[in-house]
């Protein structure tokens, strides 16, 4: 059972076979078909509406595909069952929209929550270790602060932090710069780089916000709202330079005629 759920080691960890996403009987997406390699910042792109955040759903665990696979290595991930999921998912660090914290607990208590409820350290350990991821997103010395005393870029920052608290492979964003000032965005960027660097983890990111993607993004999928299918894939600033289909490039140049 244990091996079911380790990291996956080979060169794709995550690989999306015919996938076809929908609410009850309306289709968002059908047949997405892509892969994702060790180590990628993989951007999960589109317009308004397009699915990604559906996407997203799916492949954190929270909704399941109308039809297709969502394999992480050797792991069928819906069709294992519940408990596997869960267990493969302590492997995954999810970062939501608002940074999601507990508005009554101190940042610090965020961060050391999953260490509580996922692993046997000690309470000094687990303190210890928070303090560390803190430090790790630029938040030392605000471990006692409570969420509504901090700026929105430190909430993602800690939110960031309490992603990363079980060391994860694999790093899932929503929008993380939405709401962010620009110098903000920028400096989270380069957080994400630099924690795929130290880390090696994989970074799956749904974002709009196109400064980012070509910034970090080293692979991506375009999603398109009429098709309900994907129609680009690959590195971002190449299919801003090079897609052939002119919905991509007209999106990737905001707007902008060749
Ligand atoms: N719970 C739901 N029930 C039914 N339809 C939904 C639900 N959530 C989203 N949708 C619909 O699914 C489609 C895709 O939504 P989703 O939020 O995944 O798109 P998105 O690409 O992330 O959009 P945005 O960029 O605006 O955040 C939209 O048409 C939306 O109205």
């Amino acid at each position: 059972m244990s091996s079911v759920a380790a990291p996956p080691k080979n060169e794709f960890p995550i690989r999306v076979e015919n996938l076809t996403l929908a609410y009850g009987e309306t289709v968002i997406q059908r047949d997405l078909t892509f892969s994702i390699a060790r180590g990628a910042i993989f951007v999960v792109m589109g317009g308004s509406g397009c699915g990604k955040s559906t996407l997203l759903r799916h492949l954190v665990g929270l909704q399941k595909p109308a039809s297709g696979r969502i394999f992480y290595g050797a792991l069928s991930f819906w069709e294992a069952d519940e408990q596997t999921r869960k267990r493969f998912l302590r492997h995954c660090g999810i970062l939501y929209q608002s940074g999601a914290l507990w508005s009554s607990l101190t940042v610090a208590e965020n961060v050391e929550l999953p260490l509580r409820e996922y692993t046997r350290l000690s309470d000094k350990e687990i303190r210890d270790l928070a303090q560390f991821k803190l430090a790790l997103v630029g938040l030392a010395g605000f471990g006692n602060h409570y969420p509504a005393e901090i700026s929105g870029g430190m909430r993602k920052r800690a939110g960031l932090a309490r992603a990363l608290a079980l060391d994860p492979d694999i790093l899932f964003f929503d929008e993380p710069s939405a709401g962010l000032d620009p110098l903000s965005a920028r400096r989270l960027d380069d957080l994400i780089l630099e924690l795929r660097e130290s880390l090696g983890a994989t970074v799956v990111m749904v974002t709009h916000e196109l400064a980012s993607i070509f910034a970090i993004g080293t692979d991506s999928v375009f999603l398109d709202a009429e098709s309900r299918t994907l129609i680009a894939r690959g590195n971002p600033v190449n299919l801003r330079d090079e897609c052939p289909d002119p919905r991509v490039r007209r999106f990737l140049r905001r707007g902008a005629e060749e």
